[in-house]
């Protein structure tokens, strides 16, 4: 599940989202400790860390659905607020987050990626059920777009949030561990997706427990443990040192996956 390596060019662009000594706490709790991020447009990058490190915490932070106590969040110049109401974010939840009994199916998950282009009716229009029937076409959900969300494999439900995503017309992507209690052939799916969206210029950032996968599908890496330990290339931040510093384990990837 390889992703070619991005045109260098894309480096030199202004990041997508800047995170910038960004500090969280629930109650008691410090879940984030001035963290500084800055993402590529065009990339995609792996988000790793121990349970409790913050990840999820980050994405909410981002998506402006918790409030830091310090620092700020911007996405393409935009505070989180302004950045979801004009749609700019997409947001694959862990499955925990998801009620999978509500009674709706996959083309209604991903029609809701259209409701901000909608009066407030939210009568679908050409355009919209144009939008919606491409983004399952994208990611290869059009047969099963009348199904119940609940009545879909593990996979099949990230796809389909993902298909809101695009439907939405988000630049930015939030992917909370979209390949936990996936199969292979699913997550092969799931990465040629993003492969095609980061190849269109979407920004990336995908958190995962899969150390050995991260060389392959991205292009750049960060390390969380309430604070950033490293950010960078996949082979420069997954050293043996940092991975200790990180998980506390001997844990490195896997060599022939480089
Ligand atoms: N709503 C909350 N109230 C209190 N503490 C919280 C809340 N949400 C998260 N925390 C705490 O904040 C810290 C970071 O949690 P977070 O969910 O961001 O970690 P994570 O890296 O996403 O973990 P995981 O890999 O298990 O999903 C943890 O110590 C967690 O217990």
């Amino acid at each position: 599940m390889t992703l070619a390596t991005t045109p260098s060019t894309t480096t030199m662009a202004a990041p997508a989202v800047r995170v910038s000594g960004v500090t969280v706490r629930y109650g008691d709790v410090l879940a984030l400790d001035g963290v500084d991020l800055a993402l590529t447009p065009g990339r995609v990058c792996g988000l790793l860390g121990t349970n409790g490190s913050g990840k999820s915490t980050l994405f909410k932070t981002i998506l402006g659905l918790v409030a830091a106590e310090r620092g700020r969040v911007r996405l393409h110049g935009h505070d989180p607020a302004a950045a979801r109401k004009a749609g700019l974010v997409g947001y694959v939840p862990q499955s925990e987050q998801v009620d999978w009994a509500f009674p709706v199916r996959v083309v209604d998950v991903v029609m809701m990626g259209r409701y901000g282009h909608m009066g407030i009716t939210r009568r679908p229009r050409r355009a919209d059920r144009e939008a919606v029937a491409e983004a399952l076409e994208r990611t290869d959900l059009t047969g099963l777009a009348h199904r119940q969300i609940g009545a879909l494999s593990g996979g099949q439900r990230k796809r389909a949030f993902v298909a809101r995503g695009i439907a939405q017309g988000a630049s930015v992507f939030l992917l909370d561990e979209p390949f936990a209690g996936v199969d292979k052939r699913s997550e092969a799916t799931i990465v040629e997706v993003l492969r095609a969206m980061r190849d269109d210029g979407h920004t990336l950032l995908v958190s995962t427990h899969d150390l050995a996968s991260v060389p392959e599908f991205c292009d750049e890496a960060v390390l969380l443990q309430r604070r950033v330990i490293a950010q960078g290339g996949p082979e420069e931040v997954l050293t043996p040192d940092r991975l200790f510093e990180a998980f506390g384990i001997e844990a490195q990837p896997e060599e022939d996956t480089r």
